[in-house]
């Protein structure tokens, strides 16, 4: 079962002051880019069927875990950047339970009653990871998605979205992909009119942000502020199809404390802005920088400058919005191994 889902670029993301349980009000319009990570849910060779009769059931239920999961990552953040032991590296993705795709099929087994699932992830990432453009946040929603499928859960797509909400404020755009405005800590999505085709450029940088940071780096500075900045300039210009009015209207309000934390970010945005690029801004909490282009060719132009700069790790074009997660394989379904045991 292989399940695609997309990156996403803030188009605004204001920020308002630090909640009491520590996460900040925020306001965004977020859009899917066509920047995907693949992931490939399986049943390893071996793994028990299911528990038909109730003494096998109760056998599985006596300490058996819900998910066992095995995963194997290729693609961004194969490679420790910081090289063996860098285990607070943000760019490092983990393989064990911490990896948001586990404890998506965990959240997945749990809702459908579901006790010693075996499972194996292979995860193809062309999301960079910590580069605030969602990627851990893509792989819980596709793993949401593979799992509900694959132990046919029948989960309804509520269910899912509250799911996703648990893991992570980032986590239920994925789901549904195309252009959003989230409320709240990001995470209360309604879905927004954007019309025409965008075309993005994103310059990708060396190591990760964290998003925890940046975050704390806004707290630094106090502007007095009570509420986030409202996304009315945004939400207008995505109903023109005018790329010019959008780039014009995009803002991020943690762009500042993204360059204070990386000031080289500010040579990247000018950079793209010196090419053209119709807005320039960090995405999310960074350190990719987007750049908004004219139309695919301004797109490819774009890309080669930035290139050509120096300054970025690595350049990728997308389009946008993209469609939110989507099976891309399924297996017929006399080859899908009947779950494991329900309570
Ligand atoms: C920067 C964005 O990517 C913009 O869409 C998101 O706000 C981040 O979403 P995310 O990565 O899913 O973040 P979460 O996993 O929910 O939270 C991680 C940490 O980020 C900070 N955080 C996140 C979201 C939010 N509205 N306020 C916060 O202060 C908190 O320190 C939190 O402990
Ligand atoms: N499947 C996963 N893929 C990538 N990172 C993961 C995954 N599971 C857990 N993580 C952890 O999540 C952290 C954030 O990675 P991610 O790529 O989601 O960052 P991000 O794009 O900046 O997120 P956001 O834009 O939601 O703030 C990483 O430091 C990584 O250790």
């Amino acid at each position: 079962m292989t399940v695609r889902a997309p990156a996403k670029v803030n188009l605004h993301l204001g920020v308002g002051p630090r909640r009491a349980d520590g996460y900040h009000e925020v306001i965004t319009a977020l859009q899917a880019v066509s920047l995907y990570d693949e992931l490939t849910v399986s049943t390893p060779p071996g793994a028990p069927g299911e528990a038909r009769g109730p003494e096998e059931a109760s056998a599985a239920a006596e300490g058996t875990p819900a998910v066992a999961a095995t995963v194997e990552i290729a693609g961004e953040g194969t490679a420790a950047p910081g090289g063996a032991g860098a285990a607070d590296d943000v760019s490092v993705v983990p393989t064990d339970a911490d990896n948001l795709a586990v404890r998506a099929a965990l959240l997945v087994a749990e809702a459908a009653g579901i006790r010693g699932a075996r499972i194996h992830l292979a995860l193809a990432k062309g999301i960079p990871v910590a580069a605030g453009m969602a990627g851990g946040s893509a792989d819980a929603a596709a793993a949401l998605v593979a799992c509900d499928a694959l132990w046919g859960a029948g989960l309804s797509a509520g269910t899912l979205a509250r799911l996703a909400a648990r893991l992570g404020s980032d986590v239920p755009f994925p789901l549904t992909g195309g252009t959003a405005l989230g409320l709240g800590r990001g995470e209360r999505l309604s879905p927004v009119a954007s019309a025409g085709e965008y075309h993005w450029v994103f310059a990708l940088a060396d190591g990760g942000l964290s998003t925890p940071a940046v975050y704390r780096e806004f707290d630094r500075i106090d502007d007095g502020r009570t509420e986030p900045t409202p996304a009315d300039a945004v939400l207008a210009a995505l109903t023109t199809a005018d790329p010019a009015q959008l780039g014009a209207a995009l803002v991020n309000d943690l762009q500042a404390p993204a360059i204070r934390l990386r000031p080289a970010l500010g040579d990247v945005l000018a950079a793209g802005r010196g090419h053209g690029a119709l807005g320039a801004l960090v995405s999310g909490s960074g350190p990719t920088c987007a750049f908004l282009a004219r139309d695919a060719e301004h797109g490819a132009l774009l890309a080669a400058g930035l290139e050509a700069s120096g300054l970025a790790r690595a350049v990728r074009r997308a389009t946008a919005p993209a469609a939110g997660a989507t099976i891309v394989t399924a297996p017929p379904p006399s080859a899908i191994p009947p779950p494991a045991a329900r309570s």
